[in-house]
């Protein structure tokens, strides 16, 4: 089995209710995200899947996030957009893109601060 990690980012707004009180006003993040994906075979290339087409997938979706307000975004009118939740929406959203046979999203990891991460294995 290999794994494949891409990184990338994005800034956004939120807001948290029932977290830290200070959570509950509105600010903003720049998340670091790393996205693994694993795969057993490697192709004729030798690789898994090209980092270039992860890429083009993790970029599609950073554009849905970035400089949004995250709450106002459909997806989290019902999951708040904590580290967690981005987590499983960014998974979830790139299992969706992915068009190679056996490739599947292993991880996803959202750093909101250079201290604070959450980690989804779906
Ligand atoms: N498990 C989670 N806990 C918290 C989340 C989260 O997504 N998952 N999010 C927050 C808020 O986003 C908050 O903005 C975190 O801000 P921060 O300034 O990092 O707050 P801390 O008090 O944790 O850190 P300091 O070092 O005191 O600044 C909170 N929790
Ligand atoms: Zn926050």
């Amino acid at each position: 089995m290999f794994e494949l990690k891409i990184l990338s980012h994005f800034a956004a707004a939120h807001q948290l209710t029932m977290v830290a009180k200070k959570c509950e006003n509105l600010h903003g993040h720049n998340w670091k995200v790393e996205v693994c994906v694993k795969g057993e075979r490697l192709n004729d290339a030798g690789v898994v899947v090209d980092f270039g087409i992860l890429k083009g997938y993790v970029k599609e979706i950073m554009g849905r996030l970035d400089h949004k307000f995250l709450n106002e975004l459909p997806y989290f009118e019902k999951d708040a957009p904590s580290s967690e939740n981005l987590a499983v929406y960014i998974a979830k959203s790139l299992q969706e893109m992915i068009k190679e046979p056996g490739l599947a999203v292993s991880r996803v990891t959202t750093w909101e601060s250079e201290d604070a991460c959450a980690t989804y294995f779906p």
